[in-house]
């Protein structure tokens, strides 16, 4: 491996260290932030999810609320006990845990959150305030990508970025925020005849697909910056992403890993959205 590896958890750390700073200067203020989770179902991996961000506010001295439904909750429901959430003040962050089961509308109950408190960057607002450059919550995921790429110094001004995938929650508001950051970008995605011919030019590449070996070693320029959203699993059924980690890592000047790369990032993000959605209400 020649690649420096750009690790997650190691920057996660550093910035829930800031985190708990700020979640207790509100607390003594008397605003202690507080996220809500919302789970509908028994997804093996969602429960893991929501219990790893629920750890992560008890860690940072933030107040967590972790509401599990059973998979028969109707629409109704959900949206009368988002309206609760939207009024309770101890609350200044809502996550409504994706994917919901078949008979609920993710649209309608993403809409339904308060943008004050909309901590995923889900709804047509936040995504227009990225759009239009305004402030906002920004979608976790790319958010924290962001960040891994500002961690290796490497300024992203000029440079050729490529989006694989192009996702609402990550492909898109990733391209928004590289070329917010003043790069040239360009998105490929499953249409894509050529994929290895964009990714060859790229000084930095995002991979957002779902699917494993979607990059390789000879798709990309000598001393690119690779950043991995993927999650899957390979063959021996451990947790992978869309890159090819052993080959890339000998080409490449910088990667995140899987694990340990965007998904403790992603947590991260969730917890400075909160935060800053804390604040914004302790401004006021
Ligand atoms: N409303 C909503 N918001 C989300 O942000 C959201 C969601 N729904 N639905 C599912 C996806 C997925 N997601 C992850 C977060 C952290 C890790 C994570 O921490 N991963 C660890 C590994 C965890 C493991 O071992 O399984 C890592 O990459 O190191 C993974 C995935 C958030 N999501």
């Amino acid at each position: 491996m020649t690649a420096q590896l750009i690790d997650g958890t190691a920057l996660s750390k550093q910035i829930r260290a800031e985190v708990a700073q700020r979640a207790a200067a509100l607390t003594a203020r008397g605003h202690k932030p507080g996220l809500a989770v919302i789970l509908v179902g028994e997804d093996p991996a969602s429960q893991v999810y929501v219990r790893n961000k629920v750890k992560a506010c008890e860690e940072h001295g933030l107040h967590s609320v972790l509401e599990k439904y059973d998979a028969t909750l109707s629409e109704a429901d959900l949206l009368a006990r988002i309206d609760a959430l939207n009024k309770d003040a101890s609350i200044h962050g809502i996550l409504v845990q994706m994917p919901l089961p078949k008979h609920i509308d993710p649209t309608k109950v993403i809409e339904a959150i308060a943008t004050t408190k909309d901590v995923d960057g889900y709804s047509v607002l936040s995504a227009g305030e990225l759009v239009a450059n305004l402030p906002g919550f920004r979608p976790c995921t790319p958010y924290g990508c962001m960040k891994l790429i500002e961690s290796t110094g490497v300024s992203l001004k000029g440079k050729h970025a490529v989006v694989i995938g192009r996702s609402n929650t990550v492909g898109k508001p990733m391209a928004l925020l590289l070329l917010q950051a003043n790069a040239t970008v360009t998105i490929c995605h499953s249409a894509t005849p050529d994929l290895a011919y964009h990714t060859r030019q790229a000084d930095v590449i995002v991979a957002a697909v779902g699917r494993r070996d979607t990059v390789t070693a000879g798709m990309v320029k000598p001393g690119a910056i690779v950043i991995d959203v993927g999650m899957n699993r390979n063959d021996e059924g451990k947790l992978c992403g869309d890159v090819d980690f052993a080959g890339v890592s000998q080409v490449a000047s910088a990667i995140t890993p899987v694990p340990g790369g965007v998904g403790p990032m992603t947590i991260t993000m969730l917890l400075v959205n909160t935060i800053e959605s804390a604040e914004r209400v302790a401004a006021k």
